[in-house]
C-alpha cells in the first residue's frame, strides 16, 4: 500500500488522502477501498495487459488529492483494505474471494461507500457477487456502466467482455430483474449481435453521440428511481483516448470528462449509491498518468458526495 506525497501541514485545512487513509478498521462512518490486481479478464478478451497495476497506480493518484470536509476532519474515515490479487490463470477464484471482501466491507457498520479499483472490467463480476451476497434479495439493485461497450459477450469462460451478460443470467436463474444500464456506448465498438442482446435483455443505455450534461442526468435520474441500491461501474475507455490513452481498448471519441463526472456525481447524488468500482486503467499504456489521475479524480468525487451524505442500508 503506498500512501505517500506532499505534505503541507498537520491540521485538517492542508489534508491530503495519504496523510488520513488508514489500514487499520474504523469505528465509525467510513468508506472502504479494496484493489483487484487482475489481468487475467483482459487477456482472455484478447485486450492489452497491464490492468493488474491499476490498483497501485489509482493510489498513487488519489494520494496527493485534496480531502475535504468530514474526510478532511477525520469524521469520516477512508479504509484501505488492500488488495485482491489473482493468482495465475485463476480469474474465478480471484473474482470469489473480491465478492468475499466486497461483501463484508458493505456489511461492516458505518459504511458509506465501497470502492474496488480494478482490475480489468472483469472486476464487476466480483463486484457483483460481493453485492449480492450482502444484499436483501428483495431489495431492487441496478448496475450502471459508463463504458463504451456492452460486454455482454458470451464466451467459453469468463473474462472483461462478460460480466454484465453473467450478472443477468445469475438475476434470471435467481427470478430477479436485471437492471442494467449503460452510459458512453459507442455504435462502432458493439456488433448488432450485442446491440440486439442489450435489447433483449431490456439494458437501458445512451449512446455516445447523443450524451450532453442534460441528457445524462436525466439517464441517470431515470434508471435510478426505480432502485433501492446503485452499483457504478466505471470503464476509463469511456473516455476519449486523450483523456485516458492508458486503457486496453481507447475510444475515439469517447465522452467529454465533464461527462463523466457530472455522471459519477449524478448516480453519487441518488443517494443509493453504495458499491463503485474503476476498471480497465493499464498504466503501461498511460501518458503521464492521465488516465490514472481522471480515474483518482472520479473517485475522489464519488468518495466526498457519500462522505455528505447518511449511510444507506
Ligand atoms: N472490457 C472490454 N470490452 C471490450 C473490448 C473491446 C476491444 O478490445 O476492442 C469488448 O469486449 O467489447
Ligand atoms: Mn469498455
Ligand atoms: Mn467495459
Amino acid at each position: 500500500m503506498t500512501w505517500t506525497g506532499r505534505i503541507d501541514g498537520d491540521g485538517p485545512e492542508h489534508a491530503r488522502w495519504h496523510q488520513l487513509v488508514r489500514a487499520d478498521e474504523p469505528a465509525g462512518r467510513h468508506i472502504a477501498l479494496l484493489g483487484f490486481a487482475s489481468d487475467e479478464g483482459v487477456r482472455r478478451n484478447e485486450g492489452r495487459v497491464g490492468a493488474a497495476e491499476g490498483p497501485a497506480a489509482l493510489r498513487r493518484a488519489l494520494s496527493s488529492m485534496a480531502l475535504h470536509g468530514d474526510l478532511g476532519d477525520g469524521t469520516v474515515a477512508v479504509h484501505d483494505l488492500g488488495d485482491v490479487v489473482v493468482e495465475g490463470e485463476d480469474l474465478e477464484g480471484g473474482q470469489v474471494a473480491l465478492g468475499e471482501r466486497i461483501a463484508q466491507a458493505l456489511d461492516r457498520d458505518g459504511n458509506a461507500l465501497t470502492v474496488v479499483l480494478g482490475g480489468g472490467h472483469e472486476t464487476a463480476w466480483g463486484s457483483y457477487l460481493g453485492l449480492a451476497a450482502s444484499t436483501d434479495p428483495v431489495r431492487r439493485c441496478g448496475v450502471l456502466n459508463l463504458d463504451a461497450h456492452f460486454d455482454l459477450r458470451d464466451a467459453d469462460r469468463p473474462s472483461s467482455g462478460t460480466p454484465f451478460l453473467q450478472m443477468a443470467r445469475a438475476r434470471e436463474a435467481a427470478g430477479l430483474p436485471f437492471c442494467y444500464g449503460v452510459v458512453g456506448i459507442s455504435e462502432h465498438s458493439n456488433t448488432r449481435a450485442l446491440f440486439e442482446r442489450a435489447d433483449s435483455l431490456g439494458v437501458d443505455y445512451l449512446l455516445d453521440v447523443d450524451c450532453s450534461a442534460e441528457r445524462v442526468a436525466d439517464f441517470v435520474a431515470n434508471f435510478a428511481a426505480g432502485l433501492d441500491l446503485l452499483y457504478l461501474t466505471v470503464d476509463l475507455d469511456v473516455l476519449p483516448a486523450s483523456v485516458a490513452p492508458g486503457v486496453s481498448a481507447p475510444a475515439a471519441l469517447g465522452l467529454d470528462p465533464c461527462l463523466v463526472v457530472a455522471a459519477v456525481r449524478a448516480a453519487a447524488g441518488t443517494g443509493k449509491l453504495r458499491l463503485m468500482d474503476v476498471v480497465e486503467l493499464n498504466p503501461r499504456l498511460d501518458v503521464d498518468d492521465r488516465t490514472a489521475r481522471i480515474g483518482a479524480r472520479l473517485v475522489a468525487d464519488a468518495v466526498a458526495a457519500a462522505a455528505r451524505r447518511s449511510p444507506v442500508g
